[in-house]
């Protein structure tokens, strides 16, 4: 067994706001079992799929796919700043083999990262910089975006590398599942909000503080009904998380872009970095899910879930 995948929602509300009785210990049992289920894995390096919210990728150049050989975090919502921990040489190797199979990947030798990758490298080793990481940018949010089938097949091309290499590799997949967290979207922008899509990359303190207490408080009005945000889905999200656990990838490439945001919101698009870390892993043989938890909490704004998976 070298590959191995672990994918969990990412929300920064984790820790602004308090969700209904039990649902924080469920959530942190459920990181208990896939911290088990890494330590167990061990692996050498930890591939992480992650979107971005304008923090590191804007508008003055978003690619839909960019490979760090090198990254820093911005240090949004209170989580660590500075670099993590990035394996340049498997980096490049990705990277070619990406180019290679004909997915037109970027690569950033200073990629810019935000919660996407810091939350869960913080939950699940510790810390941004614990682990040997290869960051992948999945873009999810700036559309517009490429059919969710480039995804999988970005995540079929990884995985046919890495299975090579000889090394224990752990796909990290990170966000959704259904969710419309007021993220702002250039079509219909003021020129100011448009201005901070564009080149908005080093925000004050200030901004930034601003806009994390701004988003902090949507969610607190979501989760009282009073902020007519698009729904949480959890029968979309259960759909979702069928079709990752059968195998069947490819059935995804019919779910048209426009469904997932009518059903599940603008940001279940993040559930790409879920179809590219089970494609890695499909790309070696049959597979089996070892954990999946689930549950919609609204005053995190999610559709939140862990899974594991290895080969069967
Ligand atoms: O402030 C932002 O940019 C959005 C934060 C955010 C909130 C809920 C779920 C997410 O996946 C997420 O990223
Ligand atoms: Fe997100």
């Amino acid at each position: 067994m070298s590959l191995a995948v672990c994918t969990v929602s990412h929300t920064p509300l984790m820790t602004r706001n308090e969700p209904a009785p039990g649902v924080r210990d469920r959530v942190e049992a459920a990181f208990a079992e896939a911290r088990a289920f890494i330590g167990d894995f061990a692996p050498d390096v930890v591939v992480v799929l992650a979107p971005d919210h304008y923090n590191g990728f804007l508008y003055d150049m978003m690619p839909p796919f960019c490979i760090g050989t090198e990254a820093r975090s911005v240090g949004d919502y209170g989580y660590e700043e500075g670099p993590l921990q990035v394996d340049r040489d498997l980096a490049h190797t990705l990277a070619s083999a990406a180019l290679a199979a004909g997915i037109d990947v970027a690569v950033s030798e200073r990629m810019h990262v935000d919660h996407g990758f810091t939350q869960p490298l913080t939950l699940l080793f510790g810390g941004i910089a614990a682990v040997p990481t290869v960051p992948v940018f999945i873009n999810s949010v700036a559309e517009p975006l490429g059919p969710v089938s480039r995804a999988r097949l970005l995540g079929d091309a990884l995985g046919r590398a890495a299975a090579g290499l000889g090394r224990r590799v752990l796909f990290l997949g990170s966000g959704g599942l259904s969710h419309d967290p007021p993220v702002p979207a250039l079509a219909g922008a003021t020129p100011e909000v448009a201005e901070r899509l564009i080149s908005g990359r080093n925000p004050t303190r200030e901004q930034r503080a601003e806009r994390e207490k701004r988003v902090t408080a949507a969610a607190r009005e979501f989760a009282a009904g009073t902020l007519p945000l698009q729904p949480l889905n959890p029968e979309w999200d259960r759909a979702l998380l069928d079709v990752l656990a059968s195998g069947r990838l490819e059935e995804l490439d019919s779910w048209s872009n426009e469904s997932f945001v009518e059903q599940a919101g603008h940001s279940s698009h993040e559930v790409r970095t879920s179809i590219a870390a089970y494609a890695a892993l499909a790309a070696t043989g049959p597979y089996v899910v070892t954990q999946s938890f689930y549950e919609p909490i609204p005053e995190w704004i999610a559709g939140f879930a862990v899974t594991t998976a290895r080969t069967a």
